[in-house]
């Protein structure tokens, strides 16, 4: 049967075009020869490879075909009205670059005209961006491949913002080359990581195509296509899901390679992270259907997006409702651990005694998340209000007394507490002992465990019984806490591929700072990063990096955190708002707002980003008095029709077309009282938390942000 390999096509065609186009594909896959199809050659081409086919009385399909492996092969180049596509299809031919082996479609050019003169820079006082970077056209032409006159634009672009656009006019490899040369990387980096080589032409042109066309870096553009269902999720696909088709090489790398134990990658918002998970939760269920696959993320909402974007990749793979089933199995952090209690029965008992040291044979539920707020009110500690307060206790609980498997005072007087800020002598151990005894004796007294808790007795669980999963991909490790690491460390045995980690410690906003290797989680030499974002245009991503310029970050392994993150796409700036007073900023959100609905913008396309509950409901019903459709999100799914207006914590992991940041460095007197009464060390964590929601929030934007700020 003929293959399709489908390349992102250059003119998009609407709905009823493309459900015939699909009809079309999927005969031609079937059969070539299917009369109706009228695959024909086109005299006087430019390559003898081309052939148009019949969609419609009206509509043609352009594509190029190729013999090997026994089969032909049709590459489809897309659809045009009738008399454009005979165009087209005379003007176009499929080569492999001679510089860098990769494939190329170029148009050649009709008439006789001679071709253009290169033009001079344009008269700038600053040199172009590429000659400032020390960039040539041997390097361009010679080293990289990069078609000539594309090569003199590009050492023409005055700026970044002029660069990106001409890599938007060039889709694949090219287009990934541009924005590539754009940063100080050197030329040997960029051959190195898009796998540039120079092509071995053999006597079989076609075979020659076919090698070209299987390059890593040639699947940023052409996708071989499997099988029907496959080709007909890809037609029907808005932008034929690009995401689900077209990876970028190194994320293709990250879905398909094995690693020799834990393996983290990390990458700034917006880069693919949760792509290359999903892909790779297909590819190891493809590689071994019996294999257990779990997919975890921080929350059950990410959880819930993880399963819709599996299922839409491929809704083949099985997705096990029970942990410890072949197929992936998605399910956030917590719910992970209380499934492995529930799952345990009586047999839990052991577990919390090895955790609690104390026998409860089965917790009920999850202790309230006031309960150290109850524990301090009943108490009349000594200790000073810096460590007597919620944040120190329960970062001390979850950070040192949980992971170490802290039973009693004793255990607690000798244990090390590397990284917690706050010293404590001998008396002052012995006091805030005393508050975590009763914070235990209140959990057991109404049967319940907080969520670092249950990770850990699931933990101590999965050590005792053993492994229930054969591999891990863990989305937001940044928020997990150690007894959350304990626990997936035991979930699967140390192997080959067992623990896959996506992570961006800018976009840490809920757990502290962590070591992985303190949770028996070695990476060493296996951690890699993803740099080009795919979601946010250019100008949104440095407004969003800006936010997090003076904070200093470190990632699982201790490293400082680095940036330097590239956008695909470019657009506006974002524009940031002063506002005197809280009506003053609500009227300008209305009035942005009804402008974005006035120009055509879908309403459920944006979203108004708050901090806290309270400022969601007060802005979403603000919006319904001013007349604008809106809708406050909890842990809902969103609906169509409406505005969306949530917490800046919702939206992680979402993406909204335009986006409106409301009160940004607005800190109500009750968060002022709260932040100032923490230890230094735990004030600067909180500050750094607190321009990461800043930060995430800002990546949520595709194409507008508009910043609210409250003076
Ligand atoms: N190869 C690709 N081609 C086109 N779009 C892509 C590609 N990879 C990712 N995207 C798109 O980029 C956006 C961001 O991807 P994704 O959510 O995987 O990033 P992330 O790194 O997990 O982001 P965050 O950390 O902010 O959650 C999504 O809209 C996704 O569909």
């Amino acid at each position: 049967m003929p293959t399709i390999i489908m390349t992102k096509w250059p003119v998009k065609i609407d709905g009823s075009v493309k459900a015939k186009a699909m009809t079309f594909l999927q005969r031609l896959s079937a059969d070539d020869t299917t009369p109706g199809l009228h695959v024909e050659p086109i005299e006087n081409a430019a390559d003898p490879r081309v052939r148009t086919g019949r969609v419609d009385q009206f509509w043609r399909a352009v594509m190029f075909r190729l013999d090997g492996d026994g089969d032909s092969h049709y590459v489809v180049h897309g659809v045009w009205p009738h008399d454009d596509a005979i165009s087209v299809a005379r003007r176009v031919r499929l080569k492999v670059n001679p510089v860098n082996g990769l494939p190329q479609i170029e148009e050649t050019v009709e008439t006789a005209s001679p071709p253009p003169a290169p033009t001079p820079p344009p008269a700038v006082a600053e040199k172009p961006l590429l000659v400032q970077l020390g960039r040539t056209t041997e390097d361009l032409v010679d080293r990289l491949g990069v078609p000539p006159d594309v090569a003199q634009r590009a050492l023409n672009a005055p700026d970044e913002d002029a660069l990106l656009d001409l890599a938007q006019q060039h889709e694949g490899w090219l287009g990934l080359l541009l924005l590539d040369l754009a940063t100080a990387e050197p030329i040997e980096k960029i051959t190195e990581r898009l796998e540039l080589t120079a092509p071995v032409a053999s006597a079989d042109a076609d075979a020659d195509l076919l090698t070209s066309l299987r390059k890593p870096a040639a699947q940023a553009q052409f996708a071989f296509i499997d099988d029907q269902d496959e080709l007909r999720r890809v037609i029907e696909e808005e932008d034929f899901g690009a995401w689900r088709i077209f990876l970028h090489p190194e994320q293709r790398r990250y879905v398909s390679r094995t690693t020799s134990g834990p393996f983290r990658l990390s990458g700034g918002a917006g880069t693919g992270k949760t792509v290359v998970l999903v892909h790779r939760g297909r590819a190891l269920a493809r590689r071994d259907p019996q294999a257990r696959i779990v997919l975890t993320t921080f929350t059950t909402n990410l959880a819930e997006s993880l399963r819709d974007s599996l299922a839409l990749l491929d809704p083949r793979v099985p997705q096990p409702a029970r942990l410890g089933e072949a197929g992936v199995h998605v399910a956030g952090i917590d719910s992970l651990a209380a499934s492995i209690i529930r799952a345990a029965g009586s047999d839990i008992a052991a577990a919390v005694q090895a955790v609690l040291g104390d026998a409860r044979s089965a917790p009920t539920g999850r202790a309230p998340a006031t309960r150290w707020r109850e524990v301090l009110d009943a108490s009349s500690t000594s200790l000073p209000a810096k460590i007597a307060n919620e944040t120190f206790l329960s970062a001390e609980y979850t950070l040192v007394v949980l992971p170490n498997r802290v039973k009693n005072e004793d255990d607690y007087r000798r244990v090390r507490r590397p990284g917690r800020g706050v010293a404590l002598d001998r008396a002052k151990r012995d006091s805030v002992w005393e508050l975590i005894a009763a914070y235990r004796a209140l959990n057991r007294m109404d049967g319940t465990l907080d969520f670092a808790e249950a990770a850990a007795v699931a933990a101590e669980h999965l050590t005792a019984t053993g492994p229930q999963a054969d591999h891990v991909l863990v989305d937001e490790g940044q928020d997990l806490a150690p007894t959350h690491w304990q626990m997936l460390r035991a979930l699967v045995a140390e192997t080959d591929d067992d623990l896959f980690i996506a992570e961006d410690s800018h976009q840490r906003i809920y757990g502290a700072r962590i070591v992985l290797g303190r949770y028996g989680i070695r990476i060493v030499g296996r951690s890699q990063r993803l740099t080009l974002n795919y979601r946010t245009t250019a100008q949104n991503l440095r407004y969003a990096m800006g936010v997090l310029d003076g904070g200093t970050y470190v990632d699982l392994e201790e490293q400082p955190e680095v940036t330097g993150y590239r956008s695909a796409r470019s657009g506006p700036p974002p524009s940031v708002q002063k506002a005197e007073s809280l009506i003053a900023e609500l009227d300008l959100i209305a009035d942005q707002i009804t402008t974005w609905l006035a120009d055509g913008t879908l309403p459920e396309t944006i979203a108004v980003l708050v901090h806290d509950r309270f400022q969601r409901e007060r802005v979403a019903n603000a919006l319904i008095e001013r007349d604008v459709p809106a809708r406050s999100v909890d842990r809902d799914k969103p609906a169509a029709g409406r505005v969306l207006v949530m917490t800046m914590h919702r939206a992680k992991g979402m993406e909204f077309t335009k986006v409106v940041l409301a009160d940004v460095g607005f800190q109500s007197a009750a968060e002022k009282v709260r932040l100032g009464g923490l230890d230094e060390s735990e004030r600067l964590d909180a500050e750094l938390r607190a321009r990461s929601l800043t930060y995430v929030a800002a990546s949520r934007a595709r194409d507008e942000l508009v910043v609210v700020q409250r003076s």
